[in-house]
């Protein structure tokens, strides 16, 4: 396997072509996604635009019986007459489980948009871990894409990336990470040392809140969110792209066990 990394999604090399791409913005839109499909949520679509989620939602509640619940913050905060925001927390099982849900977060739905040309697509957090580290299992060529901070490199996606990495380098002499996915290994291998899986999820949370994305969100009141974020292997889901709506931009996910 060949696993590269864009620790942006506009620093994507022309030279790479992936066969999966794992998408990865762990505080929150990538750990919210896993939460809810994990707590039993049928479709998840993440959608870059408000208007757009507005009219994706209205869509799929005219052609179901029951609607989807409409989702995703601006500036870290629930957007007005959205029934839910982004943070974890909100997405237990009694109020998720069987909707659809549309999300529309600043970085992590528009990181989905920007691989819709790879021909599997999969989001990734702490809290799926181990299951999309399985989905990786059987592909050639992996791009991890990290959603970043207002097009800014932020390093809790970088850290995943670089847990990712470090636990296929390990597990299999023949993986090769090109230099990107080095980086990103060993942002992660200069904050811990420990395998990710042994981590505690205090410890982890300590290293997400050094970066902008978890400084950010202690700053507006979610510092809860960033342990949330922190919990590995919480749920087992693989949400995985399964539809695209070019009117909307929107991407539907479902999980792929
Ligand atoms: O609310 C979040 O977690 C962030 C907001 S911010 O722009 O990074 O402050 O959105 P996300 O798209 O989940 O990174």
């Amino acid at each position: 396997m060949r696993i590269s990394t864009c620790l942006l999604p506009s620093l994507r090399s022309a030279d790479f072509s992936a066969d999966l791409a794992i998408v990865i913005d762990v505080l929150r839109a990538t750990t919210v996604a896993s939460t809810a499909l994990g707590n039993g949520a049928g479709i998840l679509w993440t959608c870059p635009g408000i208007d757009a989620s507005r009219k994706l939602s209205e869509r799929i509640a005219a052609a179901t019986p029951t609607p989807p619940l409409l989702c995703g913050e601006r500036q870290c905060h629930r957007i007005e007459g959205f029934d839910l925001g982004n943070s974890p927390a909100e997405y237990g099982p009694s109020v998720v489980s069987g909707r659809d849900l549309v999300l529309t977060t600043t970085n992590g739905t528009a990181a989905v948009a920007a691989v819709g040309d790879v021909r599997q697509v999969i989001l990734g957090s702490f809290v799926n871990f181990s299951a999309i580290r399985n989905a990786m299992s059987g592909h050639e060529n992996v791009l991890l894409v990290c959603a970043g901070t207002d097009g800014e490199i932020t390093l809790e996606d970088v850290l995943l990336a670089g847990a990712i990495i470090e636990d296929a380098v390990t597990s299999d002499a023949a993986t090769v990470a090109d230099d990107s996915a080095e980086i990103a290994r060993a942002t992660w291998r200069q904050q811990f040392s420990a395998p990710v899986r042994s981590l505690a999820a205090n410890d982890l949370a300590g290293g997400l809140r050094l970066g902008r994305g978890g400084r950010n969100l202690v700053n507006r009141g979610y510092a809860g969110d960033v342990l949330r974020c922190a919990l590995i292997d919480n749920c087992q889901v693989v949400p995985t792209r399964i539809r695209f709506d070019a009117e909307t931009n929107g991407t539907a996910f479902a999980d792929a066990r």
